[in-house]
């Protein structure tokens, strides 16, 4: 691994599977590597407890962990950021300003899944209309175009996940 980083960026809809596999990943990877991760729910509390879920605040929210992902790349290490980011624009815009060491990997999950597991309890909450401006309820998640990885969840058990993750960094870590 040379002194240049990677940023990993999982996007998916809540629930798709970001935070399970990028943990699997980074206990396998950590021992090798320099890593770090970025996941929504505990980074939301520190670095931006004032942010709900408005467009300009999912925005401004991931802008500042763009800035992160900037500083902890440029000294070597590998990030993992497990973000719903369900706006193509700021995930273009993280791709401008990260470079050629952004991969954007897709968890994909269909909204009926992500429903069925809801591992937080999240969409039910939605549902009965007490969390506004849920992601794939009453907010849109705007799928990659064209990104690096797509891991899909709905198809693959975890661990396939996790493997085809591990076979993506082999191939693009910078050496
Ligand atoms: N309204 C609404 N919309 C989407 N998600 C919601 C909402 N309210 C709470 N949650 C929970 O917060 C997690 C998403 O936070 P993120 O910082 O990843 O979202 S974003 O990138 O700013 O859109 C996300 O966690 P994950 O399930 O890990 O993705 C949700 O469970
Ligand atoms: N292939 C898979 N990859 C990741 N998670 C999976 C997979 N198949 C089923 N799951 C389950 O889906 C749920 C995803 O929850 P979580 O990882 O918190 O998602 P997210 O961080 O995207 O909200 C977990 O309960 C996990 O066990």
């Amino acid at each position: 691994m040379s002194e240049e980083g990677l940023v990993l960026w999982f996007t998916g809809r809540p629930g798709s599977g970001k935070t399970s596999i990028v943990n699997q990943v980074y206990h396998i990877l950590k021992k090798y590597n320099k890593a770090e991760i970025l996941d929504g729910d505990e980074l939301r509390k520190w670095l931006s407890p004032e942010a709900g879920f408005s467009r300009d605040d999912r925005e401004r929210h991931i802008n500042r962990v763009i800035g992160i992902c900037s500083i902890l790349s440029r000294n070597g290490i590998i990030v993992f950021v497990a973000l719903v980011s369900p706006y193509r624009k700021i995930r273009e815009e993280a791709r401008k300003i990260l470079g050629k060491n952004f991969k954007e990997i897709y968890v994909k999950c269909s909204i009926e899944t992500c429903m069925k597991r809801d591992p937080k309890g999240h969409y039910k909450l939605a549902l009965k209309g007490e969390i506004k401006e849920m992601t794939g309820i009453q907010d849109p998640y705007e799928e990659p175009i064209d990104p690096d990885l797509i891991i899909d969840t709905e198809a693959q058990a975890i661990e396939e996940s996790v493997q085809l993750v591990l076979d993506f960094i082999e191939r693009v870590e910078p050496k």
